[in-house]
C-alpha cells in the first residue's frame, strides 16, 4: 500500500498533483469587468483599535468618546485609514493575490458623514485599465475602480482607482525601452527651493502662515516627524490578514523568497497609514476629505523603518465645517535609508485656532 506520507512519495505526489490556484493572472481582466468582492466584512471596534494603534494614528476623537463628541460624532468613529485598508483588504482574493505588487491608487474619497463600528461593508470593482508593462514582460499593469458602500443602507462610504502589477500567464516580449535609470536620462541634479519653512504649530492658521511666509521667497513649506515605526510580524503580517487581504506578499515567506523582493513586504496601506500616522501627530487633524497620486516606490519589509516627510501645498478656508480649513499635503514615507518608499497628494480639513 502506497504510505503517502513517506517522504519521497509525497514529494514526488506534490510534483504531479494539480495545484488549484487562487487569483488572477493579467489575462483574466477585461476592462469593463465588473467585480463584487464576496467575503465583506464588518467594521470592529477592535479592528479599528488594532489598526490605529500599531500605525500610530492616536487622534483622541477616535479614541475617546468626549473628544468623538466635540467633533460632532455620536461616538468613536471607524478611522478613514482603517476603512481604506477594509476597503482594499477584500479585494484582494479576486483582484492580486496572483502576487502583483501595489503600484499606486488616486481619488480616494470619503462622504462628509462618519461611519461606526458595526457597519457591514460591501465592496465591488470595475476593471478601467489593463496595459502591458515595457520594463517587466513578466507583468501586467491593471487598474480597478473600487467602491465600498455600507451593506445596508447602500451609501458609498469609500471610493478610489488603484493599479497593480499583475502576474501574466505568458511573459511579453518588449523593448526594454522602460528600463531606464536617472543617470541614463542625465537628470539626477537635486531641483530644491533655498529654504525650508515648517509651521508654528498644527492649526489651519500655522499652515496659512507658513505659505505666506514661503511664498516671499524662493522656499517651501516641508518638514520632517520625528517618530518611526519599526515594522514587525504585526505590521506585515497581522494587519493586513486582518483586513482579509490575502496577498501572498504580507505572510507567505516560503513563495515571497523567490520573488522581486525576495520577502515578505508591509501591507501598503499599513506604510502609508504610519507615515499619515505620524504627519498627523504634529497637526490638528478636522477630517480626512481624500488621496491622489498614491505611489509605492520600493518594498518595505520586517525590520525596515518607516518614517513621515510633508510638505504643504496650499490652504483655502473652504471647510465643510466653521471650525476648519482645507489644507492640501504631499506626504513621503521613506525608510532608515532615507529610500521614499511612499508618496501621496492628501486634503484634509484641519482645525482653526480660533474656533
Ligand atoms: C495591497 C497589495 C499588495 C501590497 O500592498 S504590496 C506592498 C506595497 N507595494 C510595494 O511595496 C511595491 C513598491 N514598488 C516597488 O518596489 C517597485 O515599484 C517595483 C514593484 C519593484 C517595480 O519597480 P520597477 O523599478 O521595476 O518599475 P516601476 O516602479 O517603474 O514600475 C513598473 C511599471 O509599472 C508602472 N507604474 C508604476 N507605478 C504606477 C502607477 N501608480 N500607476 C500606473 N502605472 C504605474 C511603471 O510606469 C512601469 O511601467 P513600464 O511600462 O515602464 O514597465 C495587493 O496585492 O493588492
Amino acid at each position: 500500500m502506497t504510505d503517502w506520507t513517506d517522504p519521497d512519495t509525497f514529494a514526488q505526489a506534490l510534483e504531479e498533483v494539480e495545484t488549484k490556484e487562487k487569483g488572477n493572472c493579467f489575462e483574466d481582466f477585461e476592462e469593463g469587468d465588473l467585480v463584487e468582492h464576496d467575503p465583506g466584512l464588518t467594521l470592529t471596534e477592535w479592528g479599528n483599535e488594532q489598526w490605529m494603534s500599531q500605525t500610530l494614528n492616536h487622534d483622541p476623537a477616535y479614541w475617546r468618546t468626549d473628544a468623538a463628541d466635540a467633533r460632532g460624532f455620536d461616538e468613536p468613529p471607524i478611522h478613514p485609514d482603517y476603512l481604506t485598508a477594509a476597503t482594499l483588504g477584500i479585494t484582494v482574493e479576486d483582484l492580486s493575490e496572483k502576487g502583483g505588487y501595489f503600484l499606486g491608487r488616486t481619488d480616494v474619497r470619503f462622504p462628509e458623514a462618519p461611519v461606526y463600528a458595526g457597519t457591514e461593508l460591501h465592496v465591488e470593482s470595475e476593471v478601467v485599465n489593463c496595459a502591458t508593462s515595457s520594463s517587466r514582460p513578466e507583468y501586467g499593469i491593471v487598474s480597478w475602480r473600487t467602491r465600498g458602500t455600507d451593506a445596508e443602507t447602500g451609501d458609498v462610504l469609500c471610493s478610489y482607482e488603484r493599479t497593480n502589477m499583475i502576474p501574466r500567464r505568458e511573459p511579453m516580449a518588449t523593448d526594454g525601452s522602460g528600463a531606464a535609470t536617472a543617470d541614463e536620462d542625465g537628470d539626477d541634479e537635486p531641483d530644491l527651493p533655498e529654504e525650508f519653512v515648517a509651521p508654528e504649530g498644527g492649526y489651519y492658521e500655522d499652515f496659512v502662515a507658513a505659505l505666506e511666509q514661503a511664498a516671499d521667497g524662493n522656499a517651501a513649506v516641508a518638514y520632517r516627524h520625528e517618530r518611526g515605526r519599526t515594522q514587525d510580524d504585526v505590521t506585515v503580517a497581522s494587519l493586513p490578514l486582518a483586513t482579509l487581504n490575502t496577498a501572498k506578499q504580507h505572510h507567505n515567506v516560503d513563495v515571497m523568497a523567490d520573488s522581486p523582493s525576495g520577502d515578505i513586504v508591509t501591507y501598503g496601506d499599513v506604510t502609508r497609514s504610519t507615515a499619515l500616522g505620524h504627519a498627523r501627530s504634529d497637526e490638528r487633524t478636522w477630517r480626512e476629505v481624500g488621496f491622489d497620486d498614491e505611489s509605492f516606490h520600493t518594498f518595505v519589509a520586517v525590520g525596515d523603518t518607516v518614517y513621515a516627510f510633508t510638505r504643504v501645498i496650499a490652504a483655502e478656508d473652504d471647510a465643510s465645517s466653521d471650525a476648519a480649513g482645507t489644507v492640501t499635503f504631499e506626504h513621503i514615507a521613506f525608510n532608515q535609508d532615507d529610500d521614499p518608499v511612499y508618496s501621496g497628494t492628501r486634503t484634509a480639513e484641519v482645525r482653526k485656532r480660533s474656533n
